[in-house]
């Protein structure tokens, strides 16, 4: 039965070899507060004693079609949607089919411990929120929410440029001490770019993660089927509409006047790429750790590590961006074994079970990201939605980790898998 796992916060039951079993009432009503993540399947069979149930599914799979019912039609086919026919969105759960998890068995007993650390972090598990823009057409409470969930369970959010919140009000909803990261949407213009970063900064953001593969939005069916554009309402620019630098640029004020900052903004963050050769610019004015998402080739990878950066995402943006491109997580073994020792790697698209997490970290990966889990979760109840759908996950992890004879990330490589059937 479930172990207590001897992640942070936890737990329990204490002895390293005890375990509290999952149906061990009495165990764990008197377990203290603070259980190991694979207590949320305890909490959730006592509750059933007092006929309560889960808030909704603990099948994170399903996620996406109950979400529909929360979100209008617009708002719903921007989370769930891909980039054209879907082929990518489709490939990177197709993938994770082709990889399973070979169990090992009396491995003896021991604390789990889901810990590790990236880039200096130190987090609770390796999973992280991925940077999820215009999170008010979700949940009014949008990146507040989430900010609140992922300091509940202690694991990073990634804030996105596109947030609906500003910089500082995601950080107070976030709290002091809590791991976070932010993520930049390039813009073109200078001043404003050294001018967010400095507020991420100066707001406790600690690493600068570069998104490479939206500098402009890809063709996207669902979207323009119903013309669908949250950025050009002024949905989504809290942060540049905030920004001194970028509202220095206005004749009159955003709120006063909404069209003429939309007209500034959408060509500011959209439509330029960037080269390998502007990264400098990033490095002289952020002065923590820097990771490049959305890599998919192992050239690319080189050139990351080439120009100093300190990690990347191996990502195709959740199949939003290139329709027919790869896989990520059939991209993930040869980035990791091109750049592995010089550059931490982390990956997203696709994740949405414990078992992916564990496939990704055995092909390599330090951590994952997930995306639309979580926002699926903010759709189905706000910040209770994002808790549930975080603790679902972790708790998945924790179990499916112990019962695959494993005890921490560390002790899984791609020996833990039979891949390709
Ligand atoms: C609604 C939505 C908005 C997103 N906004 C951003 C964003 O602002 N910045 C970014 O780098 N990635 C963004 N992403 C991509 C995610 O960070 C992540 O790469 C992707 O969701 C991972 O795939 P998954 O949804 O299958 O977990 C967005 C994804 C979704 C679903
Ligand atoms: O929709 C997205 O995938 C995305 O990354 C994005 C881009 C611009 C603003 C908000 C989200």
């Amino acid at each position: 039965m479930s172990e207590a796992s001897g992640t942070p916060g936890a737990d329990a039951a204490g002895a390293e070899t005890e375990s509290t079993g999952a149906t061990g009432a009495a165990d764990a009503a008197e377990a203290p507060p603070g259980p190991g993540f694979g207590n949320y399947q305890n909490d959730i069979y006592l509750n059933g004693l007092d006929d309560r149930l889960p808030p909704f599914t603990t099948d994170l799979t399903l996620l996406g079609s109950s979400a529909r019912e929360h979100l209008d039609p617009g708002a719903f086919g921007y989370v769930a949607g891909a980039a054209g026919s879907g082929a990518t969105h489709r490939a990177n759960r197709a993938a994770f089919e082709r990889h399973r998890l070979v169990p090992r068995m009396l491995r003896g007993p021991g604390r789990r411990d889901l810990s590790t650390t990236v880039l200096g972090t130190r987090i609770p598990a390796p999973v992280m929120l991925a940077p999820v823009g215009v999170q008010s057409i979700i949940h009014p409470d949008g990146e507040l929410a989430t900010a609140r969930a992922a300091a509940s369970v202690g694991i990073p959010m990634v804030l996105s440029t596109a947030s609906s919140h500003t910089i500082e009000q995601v950080a107070e909803a976030h709290g002091a001490g809590n791991p976070r990261w932010f993520q930049l949407y390039w813009p073109n213009d200078d001043d404003v770019c050294v001018s967010i970063l400095d507020r991420a900064r100066k707001a406790g953001f600690t690493t600068l993660v570069v998104t490479l593969d939206t500098w402009t939005l890809a063709w996207r069916p669902q979207d323009l089927d119903q013309s669908y554009l949250p950025f050009i309402r002024g949905i989504g620019t809290a942060i540049p509409f905030s920004d001194p630098a970028f509202r220095a640029g206005l004749e009159k004020s955003p709120e006063d006047e909404l069209i003429p900052a939309v007209l500034r903004w959408v060509p500011m963050f959209t439509g330029t790429d960037h080269s390998w050769d502007q990264l400098p610019f990033l490095r002289e004015h952020w002065d923590g750790p820097i990771v490049l998402k959305g890599v998919l080739h192992p050239d690319d990878a080189r050139r990351a590590a080439d120009a100093s950066m300190d990690g990347i995402v191996v990502s195709n943006h959740g199949g939003r961006q290139v329709d027919g491109a790869i896989a990520a997580l059939d991209a993930l073994p040869p980035i990791v074994e091109a750049v592995g020792d010089r550059l931490e790697v982390l990956f997203d698209s696709g994740v949405r079970t414990g078992s992916d997490v564990l496939k990704a970290l055995a092909l390599g990966a330090r951590s994952v990201l997930v995306g639309r889990p979580f926002a699926y979760g903010l759709a189905h109840g706000g910040e209770e939605g994002v808790l549930h759908v975080l603790r679902s996950l972790l708790a998945d992890l924790d179990l499916t980790l112990g019962l695959s004879g494993h005890r921490s990330p560390a002790d899984l490589s791609p020996d833990s898998l039979q891949s390709g059937t």
